[in-house]
């Protein structure tokens, strides 16, 4: 399913956080966004996810508006995971994760064994199947974290969108949870600080103050001068003896 952001901007108390961005995501597309702190990854995001309202532009869904769509028809096409995403309730983590089913349930259709199978399935590609019954409060940060991917899968979204998704968890969980992403035969947009991760993305996006000013593939888009001058640090692009895989190594500029 394709996401398209036509001339989309966001302000916010007259401040443009966001500013005429246009970007085509393309069916079982893993589209990285990158760019330094405060440059707009996340509001993007949340335009993209229908959570926020764009102050001008569109969000076009397949080729329909974003705004003529019902919030329940989007939620399930849509999942996303935010950054620092918490649940205030007292549940245990299944049932936080059995949340992502809410927009495929109603008066005429009931909690089955299915919607049961698919929560088990999405703890389980996280790793969460033996904390599933522990308390949502109980959780670590990381342990939060992939418990909110696994909402998001039980969503069984068409289009993924996940804001540093990798924060909080420890290497191994990092790994895996990069590697399931890429998996998956969904559209994916991913907002990464680790550039070294965001290599793995089909197309790179490069957010700096609130504009789009890269889109392709990663090893274009993340050149010596494009890390100069959007990060403001040196980098060369190695490749791994064994594999032959490109790793970037950073420095400070002088
Ligand atoms: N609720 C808000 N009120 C006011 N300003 C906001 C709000 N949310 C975000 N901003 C501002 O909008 C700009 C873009 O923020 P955004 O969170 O989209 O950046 P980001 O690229 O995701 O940053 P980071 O890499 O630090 O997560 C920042 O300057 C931020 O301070």
């Amino acid at each position: 399913m394709s996401l398209r952001a036509e001339n989309l901007g966001f302000q916010m108390a007259r401040r443009a956080l966001l500013e005429a961005v246009d970007l085509e995501v393309m069916p079982a597309e893993t589209l990285g966004l990158v760019g330094p702190n405060g440059s707009g990854k996340s509001t993007l995001l949340r335009l993209l996810a229908g959570l926020w309202r764009p102050t001008y532009g569109r969000v076009w869904l397949d080729g329909r508006d974003m705004r003529g769509m019902p919030r329940r028809e989007i939620a399930r096409t849509i999942a996303m995971v935010a950054q620092q995403a918490d649940t205030g309730e007292r549940i245990s983590v299944r049932q936080a994760v059995a949340l992502g089913r809410t927009p495929f349930l109603g008066p005429l259709q009931d909690w089955s064994a299915q919607d049961d199978a698919i929560v088990a399935d999405a703890l389980a590609r996280v790793g969460m199947t033996a904390l599933a019954e522990r308390s949502w409060h109980s959780l670590s940060g990381g342990e939060r974290q992939r418990a909110h991917i696994a909402r998001a899968l039980a969503q069984q979204p068409r289009i993924l969108l996940l804001d540093e998704p990798t924060n909080h968890l420890d290497i191994r969980h990092q790994l895996r949870i990069l590697q399931l992403v890429r998996e998956l035969p969904i559209t994916v947009v991913i907002a990464l600080h680790d550039l070294n991760q965001a290599l793995s993305c089909d197309r790179l996006a490069v957010i700096d103050g609130g504009r789009l000013i890269a889109l392709d593939t990663p090893e274009k888009v993340l050149s010596v001068e494009q890390l100069r001058d959007t990060f403001g640090v040196h980098a060369r692009l190695l490749r791994d003896p064994q594999g032959g895989e490109p790793v970037l190594h950073f420095r400070q500029l002088r």
